[in-house]
């Protein structure tokens, strides 16, 4: 339920809608007020004088980033690009929120985190990025804490949907090729249904606004500031969520054919970025603050698969 929608005539600007979360709130967001979703040749994140541009000429009150450069191992051969999207990217658009007034809904990952520790990560805890796309999303992490910009930053895991590039889909396509898939079974997390994201962020924003209608916007964003963990409910690692997504397709396609999975570990799968082997985040922060829990897992694993 979205409690407080936006005063008549203010704008939200959505960046990367063609993404796998920005293509949910392009969905969800409506139900707040009017969205503002500029295409690559009109806001190219890469370009911070036309994200600057772009910002100045819509004039949002809430600019909401999903937009990212997140081809993790090709970061480690483009830390430039990586860097102009997920840093310097996010600190034009806290420059320009900060300026207007505006709040700034931003995205990052478990990925920020070296994954050595063997509980889940809870906001406070020091960031220690492996990767350079890791590195790239904590640099623009601080960049917008720095901007002065009210902000909340959505650390999420592992983002899966019906659309998009996600590795619940690369797997479905993979077990219809193949015979045997061989997947990792020692990187702990929570896989994340980007609709589910999106509808949190829906919820998020209109509590804000429900409370800016007494203190003012300035002050609801600040009360509101920082990083929330916003994870999928539960545990689990690759390889459990590939084969219980190929379960699942067999008990609704009985009798199609899909590979067997083996699971092996990070070492027999060895890739450019170093991937964190405990990716699990605490979402207790998000729950707590603004009474939303993050579906589990495995039902939103359901939801997904019957909606393909
Ligand atoms: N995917 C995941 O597993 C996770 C993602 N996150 C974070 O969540 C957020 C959303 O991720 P997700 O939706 O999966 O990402 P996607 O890769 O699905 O989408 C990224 C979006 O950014 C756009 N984009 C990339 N480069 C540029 C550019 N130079 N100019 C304008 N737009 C650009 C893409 O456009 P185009 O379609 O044209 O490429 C696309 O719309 C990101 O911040 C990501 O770091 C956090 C944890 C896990
Ligand atoms: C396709 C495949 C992957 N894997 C492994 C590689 C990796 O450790 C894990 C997941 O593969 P992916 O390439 O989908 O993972 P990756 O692109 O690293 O996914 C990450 O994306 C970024 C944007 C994030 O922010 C993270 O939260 C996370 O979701 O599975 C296998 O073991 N076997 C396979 O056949
Ligand atoms: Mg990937």
């Amino acid at each position: 339920m979205v409690s407080g929608r936006l005063p008549l005539g203010e704008r939200i600007l959505l960046t990367g809608a063609s993404g796998q979360v920005g293509g949910e709130l392009l969905q969800t967001l409506k139900s707040l007020g009017d969205v503002v979703a500029p295409e690559r040749e009109m806001m190219d994140l890469a370009n911070a004088v036309s994200v600057r541009e772009t910002i100045r000429a819509i004039r949002p009150r809430w600019i909401v980033n999903p937009g990212a450069y997140t081809a993790v191992d090709k970061a480690e051969s483009e830390p430039e690009m990586a860097n102009a999207i997920n840093a310097e990217a996010v600190r034009v658009i806290g420059e320009e929120a900060r300026a207007l007034g505006a709040g700034v809904v931003h995205f990052s990952t478990d990925y920020v985190f070296d994954g050595l520790g063997n509980r889940p990560y809870l906001e406070t805890d020091a960031a220690e990025p492996g990767s350079v796309y890791g590195a790239s999303k904590l640099a623009g992490e601080r960049a917008l804490a720095e901007s002065g910009a009210g902000h909340m930053i959505f650390r999420t895991s592992w983002v899966y949907g019906g659309r998009g590039r996600n590795f619940l889909l690369t797997i479905l396509k993979l077990a219809s090729e193949r015979e045997t898939l061989r997947i990792v079974n020692d990187q702990h997390g929570a896989p994340t249904w980007s609709r589910d994201l999106a509808r949190m962020t829906a919820h998020v924003i209109g509590r804000v606004e429900a409370t800016a209608e007494t203190t003012g916007l300035e002050r609801s964003i600040e009360d509101a500031s920082g990083i929330y963990h916003a994870a999928g409910c539960g545990e689990t690692t690759w390889f459990e969520f590939a084969a219980e997504a190929l379960q699942l397709r067999r008990e609704m396609e009985p009798g199609v054919q899909f590979a067997t999975v083996e699971a092996i570990s990070t070492a027999q799968y060895p890739t450019p970025a170093r991937r964190p082997l405990n990716s699990r985040l605490n979402c207790s922060k998000l729950r707590e603050r603004f009474s939303w829990s993050m579906m589990d897992w495995r039902q939103s694993l359901r939801e997904v698969l019957a909606e393909l």
